[in-house]
């Protein structure tokens, strides 16, 4: 409320009095009061327009142009009343009186919105005001976007939970603070060197693109106070066709990177991420491990990060600037293998593939070649690998020169060698000669404080992919996240952030948005007549492997214990479409 103090109206005020108080005061109108103070009528701005076309001098007394009956309201009027009059007003303004029914102040939309700047407390007396207060800062609570507004000191008065959320900070933390300490990444003092409203270029956090809209807030044409407002979620949300933009790009990305994954490494330590005093220690060998010349081989589950510390071994070994190479002896035929390895010469095949091809150590010469599931591998190309390992030098298939070549081997695996070795399935010599410096990989489960850890890396790196705004996990989705024992690893906890990031709706990921299985839930059984119990338990351990092998059925076979035909038959019976 703009209380009236310092100036007087009456219905001698000349034209060019009333005409220099609008100016100055920037109002729509003038409350017109006696010389006791009670009001008369109010002075609007058309009364002063009609003044002016009947082009009467300067001088002129206003009496003849004021609105009489003028609205008011007592200085006790509850909230809602005020809020019916000065909302649905034209002007937008209310006269209010106080307990003698004397003009005490006016009362603008403005008022509401500097309603909570106002901290003096003569101001927070005033019950109005109050009430209005705490309306405007409940609506603000709710609002979708992130609000915060300072005061002339550019003290932050008030920061929404959506702000709060979005920069992962405290309440506490921020009140009273200056913006400049405590959010200097909006640069909301810009506003008070300019006092010009503003909208930034797009900005970054923890993955989510953001905009600030900057707005001075001015009375009296003094700037008392500025408006911060982010805008985060309608980026994506509103916008369909930049998240689809965005989509397209990175699947681009994702393709080319692929396309390039098995010639060059692009990941450094810097890459893992762990806090987990192990993990960090075993960093520490492997980089120091890199510099020579070695053979390595790493061993872990499936989806600790074996093929990410390869990567890394490279980028900081010599050689980081000749290729890496990967290959998987999982994924190639085994009659394939060979020839991926080792190359063919011109004419060795009939048919479209005569003009020859080269293989993965000759592209590798010079840098790395990476044996992901080293375990895989037939016995006969066991033994070549070795001859090359030794001699350093091999024959391209139907070739009958020596190929000389210079390449570092990196092996991975998930398998026990030593029992492999036993039961004769790994040349033991070729075993020997790969595990000269051996690094093991923790599983997740091991890894304690990890989980946490990567959970918050991952909604980053995920946001930045995938287009989406989640800015945290509710308490009970980040307890099952935590509770559950990872048997995939880190991939399986990247697949299914990344499925509940999608999933989420409101910024968070919920319960909801999280696979059954992680919730220990038993999944349920199609409604069929007359199911025995031991049919029940075969059918839990299939979706139990399933979901532990990301739905890869070989793997799920090996766990189960049966063939994978056998696995086939069984998912047609139950009807599970996997
Ligand atoms: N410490 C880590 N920090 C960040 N991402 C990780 C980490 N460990 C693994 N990942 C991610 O998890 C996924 C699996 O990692 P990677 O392929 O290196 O595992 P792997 O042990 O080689 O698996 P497999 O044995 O199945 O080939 C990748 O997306 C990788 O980027």
């Amino acid at each position: 409320m703009v209380t009236l103090m310092d100036f007087k109206v009456t219905e001698e005020t000349t034209l060019k009095q009333a005409i220099g108080m609008l100016k100055e005061k920037k109002w729509n109108l003038l409350p017109v009061t006696d010389e006791e103070g009670c009001l008369k009528g109010v002075f609007t701005r058309s009364g002063l327009y009609g003044m002016l076309l009947e082009e009467k001098p300067l001088h002129t007394p206003i009496k003849d142009y004021i609105k009489k009956d003028a609205k008011a309201v007592s200085i006790d009027t509850p909230y809602e009343k005020i809020e019916q009059l000065v909302g649905k007003s034209d002007v937008g303004t209310g006269v209010v009186l106080n307990k003698e029914g004397k003009v005490a102040g006016l009362f603008t939309k403005t008022d509401m919105v500097m309603a909570l700047l106002r901290t003096a407390d003569a101001l927070k007396e005033l019950e109005t005001v109050k009430k209005l207060q705490a309306t405007l800062e409940t609506a603000l609570e709710h609002a979708y976007d992130g609000i915060l507004m300072a005061d002339q000191h550019q003290l932050i008065q008030m920061a929404n939970p959506s702000l709060l959320d979005f920069f992962g900070l405290k309440k506490e933390d921020v009140l009273h603070r200056k913006v400049d300490e405590v959010l200097p990444q909006i640069k909301l003092s810009k506003v008070y060197q300019t006092e010009l409203a503003e909208i930034s270029d797009f900005k970054e956090s923890n993955g989510i693109k953001y905009l600030v809209h900057r707005i001075p807030i001015m009375e009296d044409g003094q700037l008392v106070g500025a408006l911060g407002k982010i805008t985060f979620r309608q980026l994506n949300e509103v916008n369909e066709l930049f998240r689809k933009w965005q989509k397209a790009e990175s699947k681009a990305k994702f393709y080319h990177q692929q396309l390039e994954k098995t010639e060059s490494a692009r990941y450094t330590w810097e890459h893992i991420f762990t806090i987990d005093p192990q993990m960090e220690k075993l960093k520490k060998s492997a980089a120091k491990a890199a510099r020579g010349r070695s053979t390595i081989l790493i061993r872990g589950e499936s989806g600790t990060g074996k093929e990410l510390f390869a990567h890394a071994i490279h980028n900081s070994s010599a050689r980081r600037n000749g290729k890496f190479v990967v290959v998987n002896c999982a994924a190639i035929p085994e009659d394939l293998l060979e020839s991926e390895f080792f190359g063919y010469e011109e004419g060795s095949f009939t048919g479209a593939r005569q003009r020859g091809k080269i293989g993965k150590f000759d592209l590798a010469n010079g840098g790395t070649l990476f044996l992901d599931e080293i375990g895989d591998m037939s016995l006969t190309l066991q033994a070549k690998l070795l001859r090359v390992l030794q001699e350093r030098e091999f024959y391209r298939v139907g070739g009958t020169s020596k190929i000389k070549v210079d390449v570092r081997i990196i092996a991975a695996t998930n398998q026990n060698l030593e029992e492999m070795v036993r039961q004769g399935q790994f040349r033991e010599d070729l075993y020997y000669r790969l595990n000269v410096i051996s690094l093991n990989i923790p599983p997740l489960r091991e890894r304690v404080p990890d989980t946490g850890f990567l959970l918050g890396v991952l909604i980053k790196e995920l946001n930045m992919l995938l287009g989406t705004s989640i800015t945290g996990i509710e308490h009970e989705a980040h307890e099952a996240l935590l509770g559950y024992s990872w048997p995939g690893n880190v991939r399986e906890l990247r697949n299914v952030m990344e499925r509940a990031m999608t999933f989420a709706e409101h910024g968070k990921i919920l319960l909801e948005d999280l696979p059954d299985y992680l919730l220990g839930e038993i999944p349920s059984f199609p409604a069929k007549g007359s199911i025995s119990t031991v049919e029940e338990a075969e059918h839990v351990a299939i979706l139990r492997a399933l979901s532990q092998t990301q739905g890869n059925k070989a793997k799920a076979a090996r766990i189960l214990g049966i063939s994978r035909s056998g696995l086939y038959e069984k998912l047609k019976k139950y009807e599970l479409n996997v």
